[in-house]
């Protein structure tokens, strides 16, 4: 989503931090991790225990106003994982930390706190209030806070306006289209200035373009907001526009965490490949995976791009120049790249 290349573990503190989490259904599921059990895959542990594992030794974590896409098939633990970072469902083991706060730890008045002021979530389903015009479905989390009336409105009128349904204030749910319900719902997300947002799947059930327009609204939300964002999809295309950086799942594991150009460019096993093997690369991949090294005698007397350019950005600045584009990562030339080289990746695409 942003131009920048997020490749390791975050160097800030983390808004969210997942370290070694289980989840197992069944029975006796406690008395499986640290034995030889735990390495078995899903398949054979239902097998011989009857057990499920939802999510298998997960770590990762996120960076303060990032934006980190779980991805996966059907079936996959995506939303398992998404309802143990708040513990609407109890983790087998492992520890999510939030803003610094152990939610496996945290007694249920905490967790209650933590739920209404710092995490909102967004569902595919959102539930709206019938009954409630659209203005007190967005004020309901401020409602069950205690703010009064006359600031709750205000506070939701405001938010209104922001996700782009000013005039609507005073529908009701039913007379909104799919795609005016969910941007209900994520003003209702949003009304409790939460410090993060989890969307589980949220606009699986829309049409296309409509779902192309939410994406863009939550682009256009974080970065006028910029607020943390866990978002939850089996959607490659999606994630792909909307990560920093995608955790892909697959029987409850990671596969592979990256940026997406780092998924496109390196995927991490034949999975990952057969996933990514559809992308348009050159919409996806950075100047980073094309450039190379300069020819003898070659004029450096280009445009220069950073590194985390699109290739397909590039595409016209390349086309224009009769002299290779010089690759930068900060004020240092790390290599070039021409035409030529921009057009073996748009052929490359076409190819597969
Ligand atoms: N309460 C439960 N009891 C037993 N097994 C469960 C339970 N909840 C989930 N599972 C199993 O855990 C695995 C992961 O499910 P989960 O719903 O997290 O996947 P998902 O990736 O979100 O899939 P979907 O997109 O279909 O919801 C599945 O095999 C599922 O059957």
């Amino acid at each position: 989503m942003t131009d920048t290349l997020v490749t390791d573990s975050p160097t800030t503190d983390s808004a969210l931090k997942v370290d070694s989490l289980w989840k197992i259904f069944g029975p006796r599921s406690d008395q499986i991790i640290g034995t030889p059990d735990a390495d078995l895959s899903r398949a054979e542990l239902k097998a011989k225990t009857g057990n499920v594992v939802g999510v298998k030794d997960v770590s990762f974590d996120v960076a303060p106003g990032e934006v980190f896409v779980v991805m996966g098939l059907s079936g996959s633990g995506k939303s398992t994982l998404v309802r143990l970072l708040t513990r609407l469902i109890e983790p087998t083991s492992g520890t999510v930390t939030l803003n610094g706060e152990d939610i496996t730890a945290a007694s249920e008045s905490k967790l209650r706190e933590i739920r209404r002021h710092q995490v909102s979530m967004v569902f595919q389903h959102f539930g709206l209030l019938p009954h409630r015009q659209v203005i007190d479905n967005v004020a309901y989390g401020l409602e069950v806070r205690g703010v009064s009336k006359k600031d709750r409105r205000e506070k939701a009128s405001e938010i209104v306006e922001l996700v782009g349904l000013k005039g609507y204030e005073k529908s009701y749910p039913d007379q909104l289209s799919g795609g005016m319900q969910q941007r209900v719902g994520l003003a209702r997300a949003l009304a409790g200035d939460p410090e993060m947002l989890l969307f589980d799947e949220p606009f699986s059930a829309l049409d296309p373009l409509i779902r192309r327009d939410m994406q863009n609204e939550v682009i256009r939300l974080h970065r006028e907001l910029g607020k943390t964002m866990v978002f939850i999809t089996h959607d490659l295309a999606e994630a792909l526009k909307l990560g920093d950086r995608i955790l892909i799942m697959r029987d409850g594991a990671i596969v592979q965490i990256g940026s997406p150009d780092e998924v496109v460019a390196r995927p991490a096993d034949d999975y990952v490949k057969d996933f990514v093997s559809e992308v348009p690369k050159s919409h996806v991949l950075t100047l980073k995976w094309v450039m190379r090294e300069p020819r003898p005698g070659e004029s450096l007397e280009g445009p220069a791009l950073p590194i985390t350019t699109i290739v397909r950005q590039a595409a016209r600045a390349a086309i224009a120049s009769e002299h290779p584009i010089r690759v930068m990562d900060g004020d240092k030339m790390v290599g070039v790249i021409d035409e030529d080289d921009i057009m073996r990746v748009v052929v490359a695409e076409e190819e597969s």
